[in-house]
């Protein structure tokens, strides 16, 4: 595909966005709590009484405006849940001080009232077939590298990552670094030891989808390869690594993107060559902050070549020449960039190129971009029409003084 005409969302193909951890602003209450809106006519909801009208219970259950960012959650992953265990600890900061000391049970039944207010049954169904396509996947596959489903930092990270990230300055990620043009970063991160076990375990997965016949769903809506490491047991592993290792870098590079507060990822392989995708169209991701990293193995061609950040209003404005930038993908380094970075692969001409792709989200910061207009902040044409505004009222202004002294004479 050209990189010359719309890019295209990238979504994922397979799995819905969560849920948001915090409410819309509807009615602000007085002791600093949102009040969740609702009609009140949800299904799900125990009818009761209040103020003489027949309202659902969980209409009275509210969140704070602001999380308390004193409190540290609850861990609910060893529960079963109809949402994320990380949205429920994330949202766990919303609660009013309260029902902060309660009980997980008593916290998980509040935060689900709310949850399920704000998830449709399409998706509440959707999320429920998602989580048995993983489980008939987990429960079948034989792993080949059992250690790649938890995090070993030192066998996955090069030792300069590691420093960079236990230091966490801005002077010790800068040191690792180069940013060729302005937010993109790339850095030596993976141990090639790391690469070959991970490329091996997808070879190995593949191989039992085609034995078994197994359907599985591909990572997103452009490629037609590779695999959802989340569908097959890494979800944990890479949930830290997001965390853990993505986090801290994104809280100082990115944070008018939600950088600080990414708490989702969708973590997948990608694979080009001649049998299979040959190239990636222009596109922006469905993440706030993308972490690219080639895996191998011996390839030519594959260049990612980026357009500027925009916001989905004007994702598809012309490119300044300022911000054409190609970069050529060399195994065990990573690309860190916005997703709303547009972007796209040119054809892997020769040989596989396999690439190690994490969407980072913050569902914070998806919320706020609801509510929001202008993302001068880091959407380059926003910005472009910002300072335009500014000039156009500066010379309004000088021609106002100027008239005015005209007149004075
Ligand atoms: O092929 C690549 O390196 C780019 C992949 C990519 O942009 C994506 O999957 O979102
Ligand atoms: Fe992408």
């Amino acid at each position: 595909m050209s990189n010359d005409g719309a890019p295209a969302p990238l979504d994922r193909q397979s799995e819905p966005t969560p849920p948001p951890p915090s409410q819309p602003a509807p009615g602000n209450a007085s002791d600093g709590s949102v009040l969740p809106h609702s009609n009140g006519n949800s299904t799900n909801d125990n009818g009761g009484q209040q103020n003489g009208v027949m309202v659902p219970s969980n209409v009275t259950h509210r969140l704070r405006l602001n999380p308390n960012a004193d409190h540290k959650p609850d861990n609910y992953e060893d529960l079963d849940l109809d949402f994320s265990p990380f949205l429920f600890s994330s949202l766990e900061r919303y609660l009013p001080p309260n029902l902060l000391p309660l009980s997980r049970d008593v916290k998980v039944r509040y935060m689900r009232d709310i949850l399920l207010r704000y998830s449709p049954e399409s998706e509440r169904i959707r999320l429920q077939k998602h989580r048995e396509y993983r489980q008939k996947i987990i429960s079948n596959y034989q792993r080949l590298h059992r250690e790649l489903y938890t995090m070993h930092a030192t066998t996955f990270f090069v030792p300069s990552f590691l420093k960079a990230i236990n230091e966490n300055t801005e002077q010790g990620f800068r040191n690792i670094m180069s940013e060729p043009t302005p937010g993109i970063f790339t850095f030596e991160m993976l141990q090639p030891r790391f690469c070959e076990m991970l490329l091996a375990e997808v070879e190995n997965f593949e191989k039992w989808v085609h034995e078994t016949k197994f359907r599985i769903m591909r990572p997103n809506t452009m490629n037609k390869y590779g695999a959802v490491l989340d569908d097959f047991g890494m979800e944990t592993m890479l949930d830290k690594f997001t965390e853990e290792y993505i986090r801290p870098i994104s809280k100082v590079f990115f944070p008018e993107v939600g950088g600080s507060t990414l708490d989702a990822h969708h973590g997948f392989v990608v694979e080009y060559g001649m049998d299979r995708d040959l190239d990636l169209g222009f596109h922006v991701d469905d993440s706030e902050v993308t972490l690219n990293v080639c895996l191998g193995k011996q390839f030519s061609g594959g260049e990612l070549f980026f357009r500027g950040v925009r916001c989905e209003k004007h994702v598809n404005t012309e490119t300044q020449s300022e911000e054409i930038f190609d970069y050529s993908h060399v195994p065990g380094r990573a690309v860190l960039h916005r997703g709303r970075h547009r972007h796209g692969a040119r054809a892997t001409t020769s040989g596989n190129r396999i690439n190690l792709l994490l969407w980072c989200r913050s569902s914070v910061f998806r919320e706020l971009r609801k509510y929001q207009k202008d993302f001068s902040s880091w959407c380059a044409e926003c910005q472009r029409e910002k300072k335009e505004r500014q000039h156009q009222s500066v010379a309004a202004a000088k021609l106002e003084l100027l008239r005015r002294g005209e007149t004075a004479t």
